[in-house]
């Protein structure tokens, strides 16, 4: 089977300040000042052409860290992505520019993923039409709101025709309807056999269109297989941690994170 993307020992450390002072005084001193944090500790794990994965995990757990990573939009502490084709991540309002207008970002988006402008003056019309925005498009995106953002992502990264999508919580804003038209384009890419990541809280979602699921806890692989053997075993534990009191929650959090430390022996 041809891999499409390749991911090995993923570590992505963030520094934690107390205020701007800690974190100016890190800049401008040969002392380190801040808590390390690690938002991801060794992750890896292979996507085969045609895969679509769901990420799944609680809040914090790495998800849009690491679907950040893959499509080149943060880099990684240590480690290294391999990707087999054009990457085109979705995700509300990435990489789309404030002070532009949407049609002037869908221009420079394409420019940057290469077009020349003769395929993009082809493409925009298919662009505007998905993304429904009307005679917003001529408006700044500082005006959107966040489901018109997310709208005007999905809408470009899905004419763009990438060969691996990233999504990531683009069906969860935005109305039922677009929700739906954007189910329906990616079971189509699904279809067609693109790969394909998928980020999101819905367990109902991540069932009815992936083939595999990444579960993260706390920056670290839980769990990496098919869909139907992964997703019961992570039902099961968010029940249970619905249940869990805020001291029992800590005390997993604090466990977790002993467990990360062990896994970082080399700390980057
Ligand atoms: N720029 C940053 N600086 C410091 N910490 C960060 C930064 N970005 C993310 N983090 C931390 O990294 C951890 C992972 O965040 P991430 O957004 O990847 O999680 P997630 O699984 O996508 O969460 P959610 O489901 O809430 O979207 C979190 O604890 C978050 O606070």
């Amino acid at each position: 089977m041809e891999k499409a993307i390749i991911a090995k020992n993923i570590t992505k450390k963030y520094k934690l300040y107390k205020n701007n002072k800690e974190r100016i005084l890190d800049l401008i001193s040969p002392k380190s000042y801040g808590e390390d944090f690690y938002a991801l500790a060794d992750v890896s794990f292979e996507a085969e052409k045609g895969d679509v994965i769901g990420f799944l995990g609680i809040n914090g757990s790495g998800k849009s860290t690491l679907s950040n990573i893959v499509a080149g939009i943060v880099p990684q502490t240590s480690g290294s992505v391999e990707i087999n084709g054009q990457a085109s991540l979705i995700a509300v309002s990435a990489g789309l520019k404030k002070e532009l207008t949407g049609r002037e970002n869908i221009e420079l988006k394409c420019l940057m993923l290469g077009f020349s402008e003769k395929e993009i003056k082809e493409m925009e019309p298919d662009i505007i039409e998905f993304s429904e925005l009307g005679k917003f498009i001529d408006q700044p995106v500082k005006s959107y709101s966040s489901g018109m953002k997310s709208r005007l992502g999905f809408a470009i990264s899905v004419t763009v025709n990438p060969d691996i999508l990233i999504i990531d919580e683009a069906l969860s804003v935005g109305d039922k309807a677009f929700a739906e038209k954007s189910l329906a384009k990616m079971l189509e890419f699904k279809e067609m056999g693109k790969t394909m990541i998928f980020v999101s809280h819905s367990i109902g979602q991540v069932k009815q269109f992936c083939d595999k699921v990444l579960w993260l806890e706390f920056g670290m692989v839980k769990e990496f297989g098919e869909v139907n053997k992964v997703v019961p075993r992570y039902e099961k534990f968010i029940n249970n941690w619905k249940k869990k009191s805020k001291l029992e929650k800590d005390a997993y959090r604090k466990e977790a994170y002993e467990r990360q430390k062990s896994i970082l022996k080399f700390p980057v």
